[in-house]
């Protein structure tokens, strides 16, 4: 495996008296894309919080890039190059695409070759450029979230099921975008329920069942193993979209 960028080790975390990770142990490497799949309430998004610490590890070690980073406040995790898209998105709703973007730009005005980058993974936000985002459609709200967590250069982008609820259509242009930004070498933490996009982006995989890894290895290694994804992964993945 090459260099690892992001290590778990035997991180715990509690909600309130909620136990909810047993000992999350992973790697995640330099470059390329690693989905994290599981179940409804498998702990997926608690990970996710936990490494940018918004949820506090109870236990276990978070190292990014050789660094511990376990007990740091989220705005020292993010200055340290990791940026994290919500499920709920986290955009302006009443502010533009334009605004959205700038904002999200916090050391100065983005780089306009960047800009043109980014609009050119998302075509829709340059459309609706100076529309207020509250009224783009749920695929293009999630589109204007990347965009904006990645409007500064970062070293690892935290994503979590960014084709939730979009219609197949708009699947592909999400994979198209996530293409992209690996052939321009991002390196993604992608959590996502859909097979097909799954598999279509993830060089590697994990699994998490319970609050634990239960699997870990080359995406294309489940893709080919319809037995393995059946253990790891039964009915919860919707394989036919
Ligand atoms: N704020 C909270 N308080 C108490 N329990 C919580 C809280 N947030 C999450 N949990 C619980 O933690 C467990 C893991 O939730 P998490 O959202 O991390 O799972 P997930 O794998 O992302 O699931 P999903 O695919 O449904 O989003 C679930 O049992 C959930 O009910």
């Amino acid at each position: 495996m090459s260099e690892v960028l992001l290590q778990l080790e035997g991180v715990h975390t509690h909600i309130g008296p909620y136990h909810i990770l047993h000992g999350v142990d992973c790697a995640i490497p330099a470059g390329g894309l690693t989905v994290l799949l599981g179940r409804n309430g498998a702990g997926k998004t608690t990970t996710l919080r936990t490494i940018m610490g918004l949820w506090q590890a109870s236990s276990g070690r978070i190292r990014f890039d050789g660094l511990d980073i376990s007990k740091a406040p989220t705005p020292d995790i993010a200055r340290a190059g990791i940026a994290y898209v919500p499920e709920s998105m986290a955009i302006f709703t009443d502010l533009t695409v334009r605004e959205n973007i700038v904002l999200a730009a916090r050391s100065g005005p983005v780089d306009s070759g960047r800009l043109d980058w980014m609009l050119g993974l998302f075509p829709a936000l340059k459309r609706f450029w100076n529309l207020p985002a509250g009224n783009l459609s749920g695929g293009q709200k999630q589109m204007l979230a990347i965009a904006r967590a990645i409007a500064e250069p970062r070293r690892l982008l935290l994503v979590d099921e960014p084709t939730k609820g979009l219609a197949p259509v708009m699947v592909r242009s999400m994979i198209e975008a996530f293409r992209a930004l690996k052939a321009a070498g991002e390196t993604i933490l992608l959590v996502e329920q859909n097979f097909y996009a799954a598999s279509a982006l993830g060089d590697h995989v994990l699994v998490m069942d319970d609050g634990r890894i239960a699997h870990s290895g080359a995406m294309s290694d489940l893709v080919a193993d319809p037995v393995l994804q059946q253990r790891l992964l039964g009915l919860s993945l919707d394989a036919h979209q």
